[in-house]
């Protein structure tokens, strides 16, 4: 089966400085690829290399078969960038920061009923239909997180790409999560993740990978098997919160 995002050898610079080694990775329809790694390892420079937003400048990469800088297709892609709010200072609804995600479908025309089934579905998947009317402004730190997600899933993605989307949100919003991700990836939608820890991901990710100074340290298939690493988030004090085993020790 042809994959969805296909990372052959890339590297990459930013600030003149080579940030990735030689990246190889790939996720296929319907599997959730983890990656993991310290700060600075080079996790999000490899997500925005393949959503566009990072040039190559040695190796492969190919989104749906096509190499990155010529794949137009963005509405088939779901980005979710690394912790930021919704709509700083913008005087929008819940609802309407998620039907923006529309837009890669239907461009500029008005909402139709398939538009606003699939803002309402999205808003249902991350929790928040009980907020759709509420000003964005007004929201926590995680659920503005949840209404990035639910911006992305309005274009019915076939990849959605999320950039550390557990960090600071609690425990029972990463549970909402790993059940919205459920429902997609039985859906056939593939999923590539940065996280820092897995939480209550874990039992979804078919792969991890592991960046270690821009390169791919190691590579674990199913995880699943291992003790679910802790969440950090101060609301779940009562969670354990050592060290994850799963991102300093097993892996
Ligand atoms: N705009 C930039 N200019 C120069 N160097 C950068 C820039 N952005 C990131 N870097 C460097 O690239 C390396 C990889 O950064 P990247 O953000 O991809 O790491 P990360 O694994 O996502 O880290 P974190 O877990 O802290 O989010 C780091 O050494 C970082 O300092």
């Amino acid at each position: 089966m042809e994959p969805v995002i296909s990372l052959t050898g890339v590297s990459a610079e930013l600030g003149g400085q080579r940030v990735l080694h030689g990246v190889d990775l790939a996720v296929h329809p319907g599997e959730v690829v983890a990656l993991l790694g310290a700060n600075g390892s080079g996790k999000s420079t490899a997500v925005r290399a393949a959503v566009g937003q990072v040039p190559v400048s040695a190796g492969t990469l190919t989104l749906f078969g096509t190499p990155v800088r010529r794949f137009r297709d963005w509405a088939r892609v779901g980005y979710v960038p690394q912790r930021s709010t919704a709509a700083s200072g913008v005087p929008a609804t819940v609802r309407e920061v998620v039907a923006a995600g529309r837009l890669a479908r239907r461009g500029l025309r008005p909402l139709r009923r398939a538009d606003r089934a699939a803002v309402d579905l999205a808003l249902d998947l991350v929790g928040l239909a009980d907020r759709a009317n509420d000003a964005v402004d007004a929201l926590s730190g995680g659920q503005h997180q949840r209404v990035l997600i639910a911006r992305a899933l309005t274009a019915e993605p076939e990849v959605l790409i999320m950039d550390e989307p557990l960090a600071g949100v609690d425990l029972a919003s990463q549970r909402v999560l790993a059940g919205t991700l459920r429902t997609l990836v039985a859906d056939g939608v593939a999923v590539l993740l940065v996280l820092h820890e897995t939480g209550p991901l874990q039992p979804l990710i078919d792969r991890a990978v592991v960046l270690a100074h821009g390169r791919v340290e190691r590579t674990v298939e199913h995880p699943a098997g291992l003790p679910e690493s802790p969440s950090c988030h101060p609301a779940d004090a009562a969670e354990p919160s050592a060290e994850s085993p799963l991102r300093t020790g097993i892996l």
